[in-house]
């Protein structure tokens, strides 16, 4: 039997370019296992992923803020302190960088994304004001979220609904926001592209980067439950 995955997206699932790619659709929708996509972007992302690939839509999205399985969702963390911390951020001339529209904020429930063109100095200053928010850098963006709120917290919460022991997971990942889900997997796989956090809390680091590096590793899976 393959092993239950916690999948994150960007970095993970994707193109250096930041597509899907398209080996997620060879390989994903046939896996004999869960599979939890476990991301820092909103709840819509994930869920139209899974919707996408013909696989149940169990998710974590927001770094952890919002857990859905099962049909049911989890919501955890302060917004209030998160929008505090970029409304301040803005009084002081920083931008949050997404230009109009805005659709990475859009659906946030939890916390507040900002492009990595922001003012990163600007932004820790003004968070670091403000008791249990912290400013997390996933290289796709920085998030402004509650200290107790993570991806590895909420898959506990999601094994637990699947009836599953966390330990069961396999996870793959590639940034900071993965350091958490690499401590409640029983397996961790970084891919060969990850940060710094990410190499060093993952038990393995692929040879190989985004999803050529994930690719690899649910091919070596495979093969183990042969
Ligand atoms: O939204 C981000 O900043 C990164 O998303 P990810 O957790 O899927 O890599
Ligand atoms: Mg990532």
């Amino acid at each position: 039997m393959v092993p239950p995955l916690a999948l994150d997206i960007d970095g993970t699932l994707t193109t250096p370019t930041g597509r899907i790619d398209p080996r997620a659709f060879e390989l994903l929708p046939a896996w004999d296992a869960p599979i939890v996509f476990a991301t820092g972007k909103a709840f819509p992302y994930p869920v139209a992923l899974a919707h996408f690939l013909g696989r149940e839509e169990t998710v974590i999205a927001e770094n952890g803020g919002v857990a859905y399985v099962n049909g049911e969702t989890t919501v955890v963390g302060d917004p209030d302190a998160a929008r505090a911390v970029v409304e301040a951020f803005r009084e002081r001339g920083g931008e949050i960088g997404w230009g109009d529209g805005d659709t990475v904020n859009r659906w946030r429930e939890t916390e507040v994304a900002l492009s990595t063109d922001a003012d990163e100095a600007l932004l820790r200053e003004v968070a670091a004001a403000v008791d249990d928010v912290e400013v997390v850098d996933t290289g796709y963006a920085y998030h402004v979220k509650s200290t107790g709120v993570s991806k590895g917290r909420a898959l506990r919460v999601v094994a637990d609904a699947l009836g599953l022991d966390p330990a069961a997971f396999v996870a793959v990942g590639d940034s900071e926001n993965d350091v958490s889900t690499f401590g409640v997997a029983g397996e961790s796989y970084a891919v060969a592209n990850a940060d710094a956090a990410a190499r060093e809390a993952a038990d393995e680091v692929a040879g190989k980067g985004f999803m050529d590096g994930t690719a690899a590793v649910l091919a070596s899976l495979r093969e183990r439950a042969r």
